[in-house]
């Protein structure tokens, strides 16, 4: 991943040093990259509280996550978008010795069935058990839904991504079975089930239909892993006879990422589908071609709740100084809007925010600008 980050880096700078500010072809303006009704879950709770809004749990998180958190609700407040935040712990416990997350935590997103969530670090090495992986088996959150759209004023290589990417969301390698066999030898379990891959699969082929995508690609690396990545795959081709009018193939990862970053266009057709590490790189990749990280959101769907997030971490490299761009954290709340079925606000709250970026004045550094978090956030409440 980071080779071709590398690689992309420099195409982006040289590009930027060569074109006015132009604008790319597509936005996410009148295009579909999500739907709800794919998910046969209660989209929220339905419930008013005292106040007269709908209750959203939210986990504002590590690093830049406060920040962005802060931006994406002084915008909701500006547009008198009828959500009433309920603000969630998720200071780590250990329950049988399994990390673990507070009770209260797990009721309240159980409650109200819908979550934003700012960025968690995870300890390399020792320590718990990653937060947001945590929260995914937790939850049962099975498909990671991450898509990936030029942005309108902000030139890149590419004028056009337009890509739709969905990643197992429970197991595979993000198992972390992790052993020492003996000194010096340790073995890491990638685990693949039949279940988990059919949901995610399933869920896959109903998104392509609702979103109008033509055709699910699997990203694969059966080759090599022929017992799992190939059950993945068996239970895709099983899968995708039910889906007739949704065409199928498979690619090889490594293909994937050279075909990709030389040209993603013929990507803007497909829904591509994965196992849980190949989607977790591939999403990043795609933040590249752009702009990075501070652009792309996602959600995590299960069958019971949902959880919206930014595809980025807690970027500790410029936590706490007001760097952070919040629009990844926005969309993913547009995102769960969506799901809500309070579309008028995020149409809404969707423009102003794509409208701020094309016209480049009130950029976060990220982007090339000078704004810090809260003027950028200011930009797009000033045209609510
Ligand atoms: N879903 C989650 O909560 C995720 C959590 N993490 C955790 O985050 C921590 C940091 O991981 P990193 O490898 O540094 O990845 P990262 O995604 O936090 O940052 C990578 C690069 O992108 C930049 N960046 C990320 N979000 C940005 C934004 N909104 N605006 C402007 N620039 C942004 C950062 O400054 C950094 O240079 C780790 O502990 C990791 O485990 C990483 C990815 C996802
Ligand atoms: O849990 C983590 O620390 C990393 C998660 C991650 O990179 C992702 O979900 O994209
Ligand atoms: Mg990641």
């Amino acid at each position: 991943m980071l080779s071709l980050r590398a690689v992309a880096a420099p195409m982006r700078r040289q590009c930027l040093a060569t074109a006015p500010r132009a604008v790319a072809t597509l936005s996410f303006q009148n295009q579909r990259y999500y739907s709800a009704a794919s998910s046969k879950v209660a989209k929220f709770n339905g419930v008013k509280d005292a106040s007269g809004n709908f209750p959203v749990s939210i986990i504002e998180g590590d690093g830049i996550g406060p920040e962005i958190s802060q931006a994406v609700k002084d915008i909701f407040k500006a547009a008198g978008t009828p959500i009433s935040w309920e603000p969630v712990d998720v200071t780590p416990t250990l329950v049988n010795g399994k990390t673990s997350i507070p009770a209260d935590t797990i009721e309240s997103i159980q409650r109200n069935k819908v979550a934003l969530k700012g960025p968690l670090a995870t300890p390399v090495g020792k320590g718990h058990v990653s937060l947001n992986l945590t929260l995914r088996r937790t939850f049962n959150l099975f498909a990671n839904l991450r898509p990936c759209r030029s942005v309108a004023g902000y030139k890149t290589p590419y004028d056009n991504v337009d890509t739709v990417l969905i990643r197992e969301n429970t197991e595979g390698e993000y198992s972390g079975i992790e052993h020492v066999v003996v000194d010096g030898v340790v073995q890491s379990i990638k685990l693949i089930t039949r279940e988990a891959s059919e949901r995610v699969l399933r869920f896959a082929f109903q998104q392509a239909e609702e979103i109008g995508r033509k055709k699910v690609r699997v990203v694969h690396k059966a080759t090599i892993m022929k017992m799992s990545d190939g059950l993945f795959l068996k239970v895709a081709r099983d899968v995708a006879k039910d889906y007739p009018n949704i065409e199928f193939d498979a690619e090889l990862l490594d293909n994937t990422c050279l075909k990709m970053v030389t040209d993603p266009v013929p990507y803007n057709d497909k829904v591509l589908v994965m196992p849980n590490l190949y989607g977790d790189i591939l999403s990043d990749m795609c933040a590249g071609l752009i702009g990075g990280l501070g652009l792309t959101p996602s959600g995590n769907i299960g069958d019971e709740c949902s959880i919206f997030e930014a595809v980025h971490g807690s970027a500790p490299d410029i936590a706490g100084k007001g760097l952070a761009n919040p629009t990844a954290l926005l969309l993913s709340s547009m995102m769960m809007l969506r799901h809500m079925g309070l579309n008028d606000y995020a149409n809404r709250i969707e423009k102003a925010a794509f409208d701020t970026l094309a016209e480049g004045k009130a950029l976060t550094g990220d982007l090339g600008g000078k704004a810090k978090t809260h003027e950028f956030a200011a930009a797009i409440i000033s045209k609510l």
